[in-house]
């Protein structure tokens, strides 16, 4: 028995467009109905949702039961936390900030189980082998590694052709809000300059034959970078999705 085949890789691989969800309560019984909507893709957010390991294992545990593949987005891509999400059964990682090859490169290691990586032996203890029900998980692990970067900052844009040769790296992410903050238009990712690198960078990300990756926080924008052959196209955050469902509810309700 070895281990699960990473249906989500596959499909990135294949050219197949996989539509995405920021879950970002942080929370096992939200992410449950979220995973219940029919998204390729949830964005289990360890940078920027109060996520702990243990709030990101029980929502790696509930989306067993989810087509959504559950892909968490580590806080800083550090081998220590790596190791433990990899551990609580995570496949698909989402690395923020990444700038060069030579991240890139450390953490496709940090990801892997010698002699191609340093991924410390302890799945026995995880989920990842099915707390050993999995007698070959760490024989077969690496293959189903798969490696989202993020593309969100000027640095990044000029190594972009770099990153994405490193093997390992199965797509690229672009952070619109943080890239328009680095290219100096604080808030403003819908600034001309903004758009024009992010298209260039989509295209740039397939010329290089990894899936573009890029979060809308609109329709018309979403639309736009679907457009502009983004394949892994993030659709929406669910906290927003709340917030604004409920505050439209209120204003409707009042004189
Ligand atoms: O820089 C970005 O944009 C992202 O990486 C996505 C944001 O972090 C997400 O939380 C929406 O604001």
């Amino acid at each position: 028995m070895s281990a699960p085949v990473n249906r989500f890789k596959t499909a990135l691989a294949a050219g197949q467009p996989l539509i995405g969800c920021w879950a970002g309560f942080a929370d096992a019984y939200a992410t449950e109905i979220l995973g219940t909507a029919g998204f390729d893709w949830l964005i289990l957010d360890g940078e920027h949702a109060p996520n702990t390991i243990h709030t990101l294992s029980s929502q790696i545990g509930t989306l067993r039961a989810s087509p959504s593949e559950a892909i968490v987005r580590v806080p800083v891509a550090e081998d220590w936390i790596i190791k433990q999400v990899l551990d609580a059964g995570a496949q698909t990682l989402l690395a923020p900030m990444v700038d060069t090859a030579a991240q890139a490169e450390r953490i496709v290691r940090a990801m892997r189980y010698p002699p191609e990586g340093v991924r410390g032996s302890g799945a026995a203890l995880g989920r990842a082998s099915g707390f050993g029900a999995v007698p070959d998980y760490i024989a077969t692990a690496n293959d189903q590694m798969c490696l989202v970067v993020q593309i969100e900052s000027v640095a990044a844009l000029d190594n972009l052709d770099a990153i994405c040769a490193v093997d390992g790296v199965d797509a690229a992410f672009i952070g619109p809000s943080d890239l328009a903050n680095d290219m100096g238009h604080r808030g403003d990712a819908n600034h001309p300059e903004v758009r024009a690198a992010m298209q260039d960078a989509l295209a740039r990300i397939r010329a290089a034959g990894k899936a573009p990756g890029i979060l809308g926080v609109d329709a018309q924008t979403t639309r736009t970078y679907r457009d502009w052959g983004a394949q892994m196209l993030g659709v929406g955050i669910d906290v927003l999705l709340f917030a604004n469902a409920a505050r439209a509810l209120a204003r409707s309700w009042q004189a």
